[in-house]
């Protein structure tokens, strides 16, 4: 079995590729950064380091080689056709720039064969979906070789989580993360053959609750701490998280969306404060070392519409629940201006000093004025604004 996995990073390594390898793929990296691309063709094998409260634990990583996708598409293409399951890891604003190249592989895999089976493993809602509708763009794919595309290509949504934080940059392709994973995936593309075999995958019929559950809890929690700790001065999550009052402030955000997710998906009230509980336990693991700018990575991605603070705080505001601890996070993100090494935190710096807080809010937040959260975002930015 062959997998194609596009964006050899830190997740992409650290996880994807090991689950992959354990079972059985051999795994094609496609990446654009020259150097992770050489040194993963000129070694056998790399390790991922499970860290913890729990000890240490090691696997070895092998069966795989790499192309840099920047320079050889006619490779990649090749490589797709022949494969079983394409992966990414590029980052959600990425998926645009990948889907030309999968289109193609795609398009040129013969109708018998079993359809590959494409899996974005990005932090978003329906990342996969977004990935498919770039493929699908009359401008990558024809629009006569739409009708029978499914033969070729099932496009699978999943949740996937695990904290891989930066890594040493002398550690070379070894990667240091959490032992906890949970990769869960839509199990209906697959209605009429069986979903791809990888060993650890939890296949669902109904996405939604998990990864609504993952992205309000786990991301909420994790940028609301990194938020925080990055205006008090903390280096890393486990530094903010030593403050109580940067505790507070998460565990205040968690009971807000805790009650949105209990409320829309059926989940018992004692099973979310359990899920709560440890979420709080994993972002604080000392052992990840994971730095607060780097967990408050793309800041207009994470202040957008359907993401982790505006999209639960506007779902409680129609609902009249309260949202005030999501707004504090969201202001504290806001806040998270030119950052060095984070292109988005500088344009945010520039949006914000451009235009006016209700453009500011229609653009960065995508809320419509009608909007019952609207005004309460408002004077968050305008908070911002008046202390540049
Ligand atoms: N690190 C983590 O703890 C987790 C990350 N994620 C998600 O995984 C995705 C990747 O995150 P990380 O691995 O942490 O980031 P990363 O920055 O370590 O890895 C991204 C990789 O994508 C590559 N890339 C960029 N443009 C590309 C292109 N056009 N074609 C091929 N490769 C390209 C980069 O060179 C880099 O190697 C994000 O969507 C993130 O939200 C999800 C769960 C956990
Ligand atoms: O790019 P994002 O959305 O910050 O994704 C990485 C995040 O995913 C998580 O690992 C959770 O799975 C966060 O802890 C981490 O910060």
């Amino acid at each position: 079995m062959k997998a194609v996995h596009f964006g050899a990073g830190n997740i992409g390594r650290g996880f994807v590729a090991e689950f992959l390898h354990h079972s059985g793929y051999e795994v094609v990296f496609c990446d654009v950064m020259d150097s992770v691309i050489d040194q993963l063709n000129a070694s056998k094998s790399y390790k991922v380091i499970q860290v913890g409260s729990e000890g240490t634990s090691t696997t070895t990583i092998t069966n795989y080689r790499a192309i840099n996708s920047k320079y050889n598409e006619a490779q990649v293409i090749e490589e797709i056709t022949t494969a079983d399951v394409v992966t990414c890891s590029v980052g959600p604003n990425i998926l645009k720039f990948i889907a030309p190249v999968i289109a193609k592989g795609v398009d040129a895999r013969p109708n018998d064969a079993t359809p590959i089976a494409v899996i974005a493993c990005e932090n978003a809602i329906g990342a996969t979906d977004t990935l498919a509708d770039h493929i699908k763009h009359p401008n990558h794919t024809p629009e006569e070789r739409l009708d029978d595309h499914h033969e070729r290509a099932r496009y699978a949504n999943s949740a996937i989580d695990r904290i891989v934080p930066a890594q040493d940059p002398n550690a070379g392709l070894d990667v240091k993360l959490e032992k906890f994973y949970e990769w869960v995936v839509d199990r209906s593309p697959f209605h009429d053959h069986a979903p791809p075999p990888i060993k650890g995958v939890k296949w669902v019929d109904d996405l939604i609750p998990y990864i609504e559950r993952k992205l309000f809890t786990v991301n909420t929690g994790h940028a609301a701490a990194a938020y925080h700790g990055y205006y008090h001065k903390k280096t890393t999550v486990y530094d903010a998280l030593q403050d109580p009052q940067i505790v507070d402030e998460v565990r205040k955000a968690l009971a807000e969306t805790s009650t949105l997710i209990v409320g829309k998906h059926g989940i018992e009230e004692e099973e979310q404060k359990a899920y709560v509980e440890k979420i709080i336990k994993r972002i604080g693991n000392p052992h990840l070392e994971d730095a607060v700018e780097r967990v408050g990575r793309a800041p207009l991605r994470k202040l957008s519409r359907k993401e982790r603070f505006i999209g639960p705080a506007a779902e409680l505001a129609e609902e009249g629940k309260p949202f005030d601890a999501l707004l504090d996070a969201a202001e504290m993100a806001f806040r998270f201006q030119n950052v060095e090494g984070d292109e988005e935190s500088e344009e945010l710096a520039k949006i914000m000093a451009d235009n006016s807080a209700e453009e500011v809010v229609k653009k960065v937040c995508g809320l419509a004025q009608e909007d019952k959260l609207f005004p309460h975002i408002l004077e968050v930015v305008k908070r911002v604004q008046a202390d540049a």
